[in-house]
């Protein structure tokens, strides 16, 4: 199965992160065959992924997207993403930006739900403390892993392994209901 992990960092923070679940990814499953790409350095055609896309991103300026993520968050207007599934992580600072922590990893989550891909990979907000951010689903999730690297680098990697577990467990959720819907679709075509 194919994962491709697509980041954009400033000062190496996603990028480390990235590397990192790359590897949790390839230790946990054999079959996993895991690319980490720049965002700099990816097309469109690369966000639509058959199996996974993880996209990492840090929030900047207050609220605002990595300054790499620019140029891909346009070009997704023109991608259709039906059909795709993703999961995400962000990095940020909770103690400095309490009032926009993590908010680029909420305007992503937006824009890849707005091109029809399917979000995996939320994760529970209660062990963090931070005033606002748009990183938040229901009040009591983050629409993807939120790290925290200033403040918290002690919690990252194990915060990465269980993340990486519960993505693996959806993504074969996520498989088993393919393989049922597309079971479903052949046995009616036979019946038609
Ligand atoms: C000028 C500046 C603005 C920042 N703004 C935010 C912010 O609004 N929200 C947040 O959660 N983190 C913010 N951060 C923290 C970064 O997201 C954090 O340092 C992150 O680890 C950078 O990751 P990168 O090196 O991969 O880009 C800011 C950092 C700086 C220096």
């Amino acid at each position: 199965m194919k994962i491709t992990i697509i980041y954009g960092s400033s000062t190496g923070n996603t990028q480390n992160a990235a590397e990192i679940i790359a590897d949790e990814l390839t230790n946990l499953n054999a079959d996993y065959q895991v690319e980490v790409l720049d965002v700099c350095d990816a097309t469109p055609e690369q966000f639509n992924q058959p199996n996974l896309l993880i996209a990492g991103i840090s929030t900047w300026d207050i609220g605002e997207l990595q300054c790499d993520w620019f140029d891909a968050y346009e070009q997704l207007d023109d991608t259709d993403l039906s059909g795709s599934t993703f999961a995400l992580f962000g990095l940020g600072d909770a103690g400095a930006y309490s009032d926009t922590y993590q908010d680029a990893m909420g305007i992503l989550h937006d824009k890849l739900l707005e091109r029809g891909a399917k979000a995996i990979g939320y994760w529970p907000t209660e062990n963090y403390i931070y005033d606002d951010s748009r990183a938040v689903i229901d009040g009591n999730k983050f629409c993807g892993l939120a790290l925290d690297e200033e403040g918290e680098s002690d919690k990252t990697e194990e915060r990465i392994i269980e993340w990486v577990k519960q993505v693996s467990k959806e993504l074969e959720l996520v498989k088993q209901h393919a393989d049922a819907s597309s079971l479903t679709t052949s046995l009616r075509n036979k019946l038609a």
